[in-house]
């Protein structure tokens, strides 16, 4: 059974077609990307997955369960969890506190114990911030780490509510490539070791061509292709109507970055 399905969603704001007959599906521990030119439709998709939005039309289903226009609240209690494009943690607190606030928040607890959070699942966050390459930090406040660090302290407050799903809203945004390349290596190995379904947005195409199992490709709220991260490369109207010379150029780059072929891919740009 497939971890997610989604079928003929449909959004409009007004007359705008946010999200037409958009339907796709994800597998546990499959990476999958949504790409699409500016107002293609990527957000909107994303937040009616997340709850954030009701779709007009259309269902969403979670391990089989129907989690169709759901709250964001109840969406996260089933399993979803997600990043955002500016990572959203607690910067005044330690590396540890955030994690260990998810936990609490994960376990129901919030309210209920947030005078005593001190011990309160302190070696349970400190395991989720070794998964992430972030124990060595744990006692350091948030505010003291570089951009790409606090994204793994966010990658690993997220894990720590056990997701079954990940969103990630633009993953690498404002990341030096060197960053945006560790941060996706470390989200695919954690999502084929835990069997994590991860659902991702984004703009850059080196991110992207590398490290997705498949892609969609959005265009004025429709799906205008899927596939392996080849197959669209090769596709003749992803590249006309989004991708151009350039984008395929930096797609091929990244798959032969990715096969060892070229590993000075580093400095090369691929935002589009
Ligand atoms: N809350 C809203 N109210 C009105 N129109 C909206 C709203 N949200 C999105 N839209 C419109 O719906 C369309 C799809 O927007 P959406 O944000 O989903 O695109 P996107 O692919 O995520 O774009 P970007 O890459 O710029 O983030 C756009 O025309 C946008 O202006």
């Amino acid at each position: 059974m497939s971890l997610l399905v989604v079928e003929n969603l449909q959004k409009h704001f007004g007359g705008v077609r946010a999200a037409k007959d958009v339907s796709f599906s994800l597998q546990a521990g499959e990476l999958l990307a949504i790409i699409g030119p500016n107002g293609a439709g990527k957000s909107t998709t994303f937040n009616m997955v997340g709850g954030q939005l009701k779709p007009d039309k259309g269902s969403v289903r979670l391990a089989g369960e129907d989690i169709t226009g759901l709250p964001p609240r109840l969406v996260w209690r089933k399993g979803v969890g997600r990043t955002f494009q500016i990572a959203q943690t607690f910067v005044s607190m330690s590396v540890v506190e955030n994690v260990q606030m998810a936990l609490i928040s994960s376990h129901g607890q919030t309210r209920a114990v947030v005078p005593r959070t001190a011990g309160l699942h302190r070696e349970a966050a400190r395991s989720f911030l070794d998964r992430v390459g972030m124990a060595d930090v744990a006692d350091k406040p948030v505010n003291e780490l570089a951009y790409g660090d606090v994204k793994r302290v966010e990658l690993a407050i997220a894990l720590a509510s056990d997701p079954k799903l990940l969103l990630m809203d633009e993953p690498t945004a404002g990341m030096a490539p060197r960053e945006r390349t560790a941060l996706m290596e470390l989200t695919a190995e954690i999502a084929r070791t835990h069997k994590i379904g991860v659902l991702f947005t984004e703009h850059d195409m080196d991110s992207v061509f590398a490290h997705s199992d498949r892609i969609l490709v959005l265009v004025r709220g429709e799906i205008i292709a899927s596939g392996t991260p080849d197959e669209v490369r090769g596709n003749a109207r992803v590249k006309q109507v989004y991708l151009g010379e350039h984008g395929v150029q930096a797609a091929l780059r990244a798959r032969k970055a990715k096969a060892g072929e070229n590993p000075s891919r580093e400095n090369q740009a691929g935002a589009i």
